[in-house]
């Protein structure tokens, strides 16, 4: 069963964030995001003021035609990109006006990142891959090693630890994406088409992980051209030439 709801998000992200009542793991207000064209002086607007918000353990999927801002909201909200108008809090941190420096500590301390492509690095195994994560996340060798093995035993893929990349098929190689993502711990997972690359049910299987994901209390905010597998996540959202124009809840 599917019901409508445009309140939700656009109410609660365009309240002033004061109480802790108010705060969410992630919230945008009036986002604006240009683009400049060519060498050009002349600007492409492609966010027009986006509000957006999502609660601690909600899976929220953002869907919409192609070049309609989806992947550009996505990196507006997890501090990849700044933004030109409006503001964005990432952990209850304000990244609106910090230094690229500091919002990348931030996101380094708050969020996890999913993308098509995997992101993995070639010359390193699956569990090296997720290592060196966790070592940039400032974990020592011993620690590093057993949460990678823990983060590879919980997504069934503990078998790749010695593989490679090229080994492994696209479905493995976003399981190992996904493990080196969660190993971290992170309070907020962005993940841009991460089912791109996959067939049905490789896809499934990643929508699942993320839904278990979103179950023990990690925001999941995802960009998918599935409409099938954006039902699966607790709230869709409709994005437009770079304006929300539904947002829909999505009952069990
Ligand atoms: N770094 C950039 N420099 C210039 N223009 C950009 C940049 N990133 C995105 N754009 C432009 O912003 C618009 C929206 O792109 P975006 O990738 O966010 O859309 P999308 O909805 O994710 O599209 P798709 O579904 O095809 O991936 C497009 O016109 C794109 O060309």
């Amino acid at each position: 069963m599917i019901s409508h709801n445009n309140t939700k998000t656009d109410a609660t992200a365009s309240d002033a964030p004061e109480s802790a009542e108010d705060w969410r793991p992630v919230q945008a207000q009036g986002v604006i995001k240009r683009f400049r064209l060519g060498r050009r002086k002349e600007w492409n607007e492609v966010l027009h003021g986006v509000d957006f918000s999502a609660d601690v353990g909600e899976f929220v999927s953002i869907v919409g035609p192609s070049g309609s801002g989806k992947s550009t909201l996505l990196y507006c909200l997890s501090g990849l990109e700044s933004v030109d108008g409006g503001a964005v809090r990432l952990g209850g941190t304000d990244i609106t006006r910090m230094s690229r420096q500091d919002v990348s500590v931030v996101r380094r301390d708050t969020a996890g990142f999913i993308f098509q492509d995997y992101n993995l690095i070639d010359s390193l195994t699956g569990r090296a891959n997720i290592e060196l994560s966790l070592r940039l996340c400032g974990h020592r060798a011993g620690q590093a090693r057993r949460l990678a093995e823990d983060a590879m035993g919980r997504l069934g893929v503990g078998y790749l630890a010695g593989a490679y990349p090229s080994d492994m098929s696209g479905g493995e190689r976003q399981r190992i994406a996904i493990a080196r993502t969660l190993a971290c711990s992170p309070g907020i997972v962005f993940a841009d088409e991460p089912t791109g690359a996959l067939d049905s049910k490789n896809a499934d299987i990643v929508v699942g992980l993320l839904r278990q994901i979103a179950e023990t209390g990690t925001t999941v905010v995802m960009v998918t051209h599935s409409l099938e597998l954006a039902a699966r996540t607790d709230r869709t959202v409709v994005l437009r030439d770079g304006r929300i124009v539904d947002s829909i809840a999505h009952a069990d």
